[in-house]
């Protein structure tokens, strides 16, 4: 790849800095920054990578830094870790020439610190670049041995965290996520990898990787951008034909939803339906999760037609217009509530292309306050839980080294009674789907399990057999044991969307 003018590399830079600083997010900072710039598409193309990459990997970038500079990270100039992690990061992976990623870095550190690092820099960068990036993952993952009270499993986790860069506990819960989900393990068992990183031939590495390290590469690779083409509203092919003949991108049909389309090349906004509200923006796990709301069975006395559908925590609206525009097909209406006026507003935004007579309330209030405000009213209520979001790590290339696990314990309060207030508001016979981007226990099946063990009035429904009729090639988790109901769990590897959780509640007549 030829060197790209100096200016990218400063603007990365400004944007990394800016997020250590203020605790904005990437995917709003980037492209304000991007728009008030006058770069080529190519230089926006090398600032968006480069800024994502260097979030995404930081944790392998600064143990390759420590490891090059022999020293703690705490005794580099903190103004020069983001020029350095930039530099080790278009070495390691963005196939930029040797000399561009040490000669550029130094420009920068002179530029944007002082000219008295540029020796340093160039040092330190030489070591750099003088290992590949295979070298450097089994240089770094064997420096981590196993210390006294270690478990084989805490080294390879240790290890696993610093190869995939993510924090050892999102590790760790992401693995209890996958242990607890039920899903057959198919390749290499957990005991046959050490965690250290392979320098044989990495597509057969991958072949046979450990579900874990799958999980962990597909979160440091950025999803592709999927539309929900909103039942009646919008055809596919109408949007196929914008998407590939007017757009001159590429569309193809979604594998898991009947109304995904992935697309690539084209930015939604300019696609006429999207604009018109009739077709969103929506993971495909978001597509299902709602899907399966309206597929369960309801035995209220509204069910069929003139059933009362609530979406408790509605903003910004994806799920909410894909309900509604199924809800406005069966003659049935959907009320929206959202505590915070400007995700609310989305909301309205979102149901734009809907018949007026579908909608119901549009609230904002708390929607713990549901169950003694409307008790027994809904036949169909929606609670995608406000939550971590460690489901969706592909999306935030920030979020991983934010969030904190003593976070879990508030939300997991929140998720208990917002679900409590939601089946307070169902009528007998009525369905909760409770949904959250997260695949952490504490804030799926541990909250699940609570709300069961309280409330003899609720049974679980089995969603992987909802799933099966909405699509047969779903991949579904090993069959029932004694005829159990399950929830089901989502995983970017095996699914391809947001690791969604899904579980439905029945309340019962
Ligand atoms: C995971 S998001 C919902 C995403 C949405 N269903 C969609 O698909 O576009 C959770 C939402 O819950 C809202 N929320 C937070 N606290 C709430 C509460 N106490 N009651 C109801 N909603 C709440 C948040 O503002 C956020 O918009």
């Amino acid at each position: 790849m030829p060197a790209q003018p100096a200016n990218a590399r400063s603007i990365a830079y400004s944007v990394l800095t800016k997020l250590d600083e203020n605790d904005s997010y990437a995917n709003l900072l980037l492209p304000k920054t991007l728009s008030s710039v006058n770069l080529s598409d190519s230089d926006k193309s090398f600032v968006t990578d480069a800024v994502y990459g260097t979030l995404r990997w930081r944790l392998f970038l600064d143990s390759v830094i420590e490891a090059a500079h022999k020293k703690p990270l705490r005794t580099i100039n903190a103004k020069l870790i983001n020029v350095v992690r930039l530099g080790a990061y278009q070495w390691l992976f963005m196939n930029i020439a040797e000399y561009a990623c040490v000669n550029e870095t130094v420009n920068l550190a002179r530029k944007r610190v002082g000219a008295q690092t540029s020796g340093f820099v160039n040092s330190l960068m030489r070591k750099i670049v003088s290992y590949d990036h295979h070298q450097w993952e089994v240089n770094i993952t064997s420096r981590i041995r196993k210390a006294e009270g270690m478990s084989d499993e805490d080294l390879r986790i240790a290890r696993q965290a610093v190869r995939f860069s993510h924090p050892q506990w999102v590790v760790r819960e992401l693995k209890d996520a996958w242990d607890a989900a039920g899903y057959a393990d198919n390749n290499i068992t957990d005991n046959a990898d050490d965690g250290v990183g392979t320098l044989g031939n990495q597509e057969s590495a991958r072949a046979c990787e450990n579900p874990i390290d799958a999980m962990l590469r597909v979160d440091n690779q950025p999803p592709a951008v999927t539309l929900c083409v909103r039942p009646s509203l919008a055809d596919i092919d109408e949007v196929y034909d914008d998407v590939e003949e007017n757009l001159h991108g590429s569309a193809q049909q979604g594998s898991l939803s009947p109304y995904a389309l992935r697309i690539r090349g084209v930015n939604p906004q300019n696609i006429q339906s999207v604009r018109e509200g009739r077709t969103g923006v929506e993971d495909e796990g978001s597509q299902i999760a709602a899907l399966a709301l309206t597929l369960a069975t309801v035995e209220s006395s509204t069910s069929g037609a003139n059933e009362q559908w609530l979406d408790m925590c509605a903003g910004p609206g994806g799920k909410t217009a894909l309900l509604a525009s199924i809800a406005s097909q069966k003659g049935a209406k959907i009320s929206a509530n959202e505590p915070h006026e400007h995700r609310r507003e989305l909301v309205k935004d979102n149901l734009k292309a809907i018949n007026t007579s579908t909608i119901g309330e549009i609230t904002g209030i708390n929607g713990v306050k549901f169950g003694e405000l409307k008790p027994q009213y809904f036949d169909r209520i929606l609670v995608d839980a406000p939550c971590s979001g460690l489901g969706a790590l592909r999306r935030r290339p920030e979020a991983r080294w934010r969030k904190s696990p003593d976070s879990i314990g508030q939300l997991s309060q929140l998720q208990h009674d917002l679900l409590g207030s939601a089946l307070d508001a169902l009528k007998p016979g009525g369905v909760v789907a409770y949904v959250t981007c997260s695949p952490v226990l504490a804030e799926t099946r541990h909250v699940i399990d609570a709300i069961l063990s309280e409330r003899p009035d609720v049974s679980r429904v089995d969603v992987p057999s909802i799933m099966a009729k909405l699509n047969a090639n779903i991949p579904l988790p090993a069959a029932k044991i004694d005829d159990q109901p399950r929830d089901m769990q989502l995983f970017e590897h095996i699914h391809d969307t947001d690791q969604m959780f899904i579980s439905i509640l029945k309340k019962n007549k």
